[in-house]
């Protein structure tokens, strides 16, 4: 069986410019550019258009000044105006090119972050991935800058390449063959030597930068993530009066970050260095190519006259030409940080392809998502079991000792199920092996219901709160109501807070679907928040189920009325809990000893 747990001691590699680079690199490039008459790929070959038509015009307006130099030279007046109007024509033809470029590289930021993100999202939210991703590896960091922030940067700088990079091989070609024509083969061969140095020499030093950038993503991460959590808890720290060690912690955190920023500013100092010395000894290259066949005597027989245009003719396609390299080797900066943010959005595509993978082979109906809402025509299930447990044995991701041995059990319409333990012997472990968030050790566990409502729903012990409405809230997971029937459900949403006790968050919203703008974590009560789970409970009507410490902040006599309600609407109940009010509401107890060991009990009525 294959096992989706911690990849435990496996140390990630620290990121390079290499062949995994190289592949992660066009892996991404598939998702950007899925098929030859694909948007993005239109969008670019518009870009080249646009390009070339501006290298068109910018190559006219350079050589106006002449024109003008000659116009008015000879007093031609005529020839002056005409020029004139010419010139005009041309500035604006020139910066409504640009500006056309411009908004087609921020067009295409815009559709390859779309297409790089819901790609991200497609994998992130298929099966379990999500849960798998966060809870369980712990060989990938923050999975949500990934998708967020990462993803977004390596649009955005690939779009600020992109218009500089689509026209290189061409004006290359073009003045190369012009060097050539020029200078001979010592030209384009000691520029392009030239240009292998700087590469290599930038490549060398580009090597830090990319892991140190990767790190300092990693480290920004991590500092979101502690404001994520102080805003998420900020009541439970503040009952602590815990604003100095959390002040203490985030600044901690800070400092690592700035630590690492300052690191990667250094190594990217020496960069610079290197890009700007080869942009300087671009300016002497060209007339060392030039000056080679002079001091050999080749152009002996020349007047100087004669040898001073052919020097300003080869100065201007040499300086061209390595103007192409040395543009080429300004992009090593942004390359590095491409390649950085490559290697985080490369490893997040293939940590959930493998996670993909090995949760279809554990369970083949994971690979698709739930679709409840596409599911409520199905067909009523008519089993009377939920689950079949024979010789199960599960433990936690990290230890190796069994929560339970050998358990086996068959869990059935109206016998209902209390499951008691001591804290940490595997209750809540039980429901994840139920729910296939985690594999079993041995044995197998089959569930022969289906997955929603009409069949079983799960509460978990922490209530989850959806973003939206009160009605969003109640129906939650499903995307629309249920069924399909307008004030009729509505009837029954308003029937249903009332029978779990809380109609009076009505009042509060103004109406089922009236737009809050709070969080609800924030202004319900614990107690309110199990209640609204119940109504959810009672609004999906499953035939099953499973709640875990649903009812713990709640008193008695409600657990006792939430529990009767549940009964009238049909629903076999498994629970997990510590008190001894339940045993009355069930008929079979399994009590979890620890280390492996389990009984099972009858209740009496
Ligand atoms: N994601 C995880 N990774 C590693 N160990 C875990 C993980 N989740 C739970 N455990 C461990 O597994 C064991 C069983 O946890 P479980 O949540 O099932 O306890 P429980 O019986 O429900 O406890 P309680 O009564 O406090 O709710 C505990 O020792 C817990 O620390």
């Amino acid at each position: 069986m294959s096992q989706i747990t911690r990849a435990a001691g496996k140390r990630p590699e620290r990121p390079k410019l290499d062949l995994k680079f190289l592949q992660r690199f066009c892996s991404i490039q598939r998702v950007l550019f899925p098929t030859w008459s694909s948007q993005n790929v239109l969008m670019f070959g518009t870009l080249l258009a646009v390009t070339l038509f501006e290298q068109l015009i910018i190559y006219q307006v350079g050589v106006i000044p002449s024109k003008f130099y000659k116009v008015l030279a000879s007093k031609d007046f005529p020839g002056f105006k005409g020029l004139l109007l010419f010139a005009g024509l041309l500035i604006v033809l020139n910066s409504m090119l640009k500006s056309l470029d411009q908004y087609i590289c921020s067009l295409m930021y815009v559709s390859w972050r779309r297409a790089l993100t819901e790609r991200l999202h497609g994998s992130y939210f298929q099966g379990r991935v999500y849960y798998t991703l966060n809870v369980l590896r712990e060989d990938l960091d923050n999975p949500d800058q990934r998708i967020s922030q990462d993803a977004e940067r390596l649009c955005k700088q690939m779009s600020a390449m992109a218009s500089r990079l689509i026209l290189s091989p061409f004006t290359v070609a073009y003045y190369t063959y012009q060097c050539f024509y020029s200078t001979g083969w010592v030209g384009p061969v000691s520029i392009f030597g030239y240009f292998v140095v700087g590469t290599l020499t930038n490549k060398v030093l580009m090597g830090p930068i990319v892991g140190t950038l990767f790190e300092q993503e990693k480290l920004e991460g991590d500092f979101r993530f502690k404001h994520m959590q102080i805003r998420v808890n900020a009541e439970s720290a503040a009952f602590y009066r815990a604003g100095k060690v959390e002040h203490m912690r985030t600044d901690r955190r800070l400092q690592r970050l700035l630590q690492t920023q300052r690191s990667l500013m250094t190594k990217e100092f020496w960069l610079y260095i290197g890009v700007n010395t080869f942009d300087y000894l671009g300016g002497f290259l060209s007339y060392m190519v030039i000056a080679m066949p002079i001091f050999t005597g080749v152009y002996d027989g020349l007047s100087p006259g004669e040898l001073s245009a052919l020097i300003s003719r080869n100065a201007f396609v040499c300086i061209y030409l390595i103007n192409c390299f040395t543009q080429l080797m300004d992009l090593s900066t942004t390359l590095s940080d491409v390649a950085g943010y490559t290697h985080r959005i490369g490893e997040l595509m293939e940590v959930m392809d493998d996670i993909i993978r090995k949760q279809c082979d554990y369970d083949p109906t994971s690979g698709d998502s739930y679709d409840f809402d596409s599911d409520l025509d199905a067909p009523h299930c008519h089993v009377d079991t939920a689950f079949i447990l024979d010789r199960l044995s599960y433990k936690s991701p990290q230890s190796d000792n069994l929560l339970v041995k050998d358990l086996s059990l068959k869990i059935s319409q109206g016998t209902h199920l209390l499951v008691v333990g001591d804290t940490g012997t595997g209750k809540t472990s039980f429901l994840r092996v139920l729910n296939r968030l985690w594999e079993s050790s041995s044995g197998f566990v089959q569930m022969t219901t289906f997955f929603g409502p009409r069949g079983l729903m799960f509460l978990p012990q922490k209530p989850y709160l959806t973003d939206g409405t009160l009605r969003e809230q109640v129906i939650y997971p499903l995307k629309d109501t249920y069924p399909v029937s307008g004030s009729v459900d509505d009837e029954r949403i308003l029937q249903f807070l009332e029978l779990a006790g809380i109609s009076s968050l009505l009042k509060r919203t103004g109406g089922l679907d009236e737009e809050v703008d709070w969080n609800w974590y924030d202004v319900l009560s614990p107690g309110e928040m199990q209640r609204l789970c119940f109504a959810r409970l009672f609004y999906l009507q499953p035939k099953y189920a499973v709640l875990d410490e649903a009812t713990s902040a709640l008193t008695e006599e409600a657990e006792g009325k939430l529990y009767r309600a549940c009964k009238q609407l049909g629903m076999t109940l498994v629970s997990l809990g510590h008190r001894s009010s339940l045993d009355k509401h069930h008929d079979m107890k399994l009590r979890l000893c620890g280390d492996g060991r389990w009984e099972v009990t009858e209740l009496k009525a």
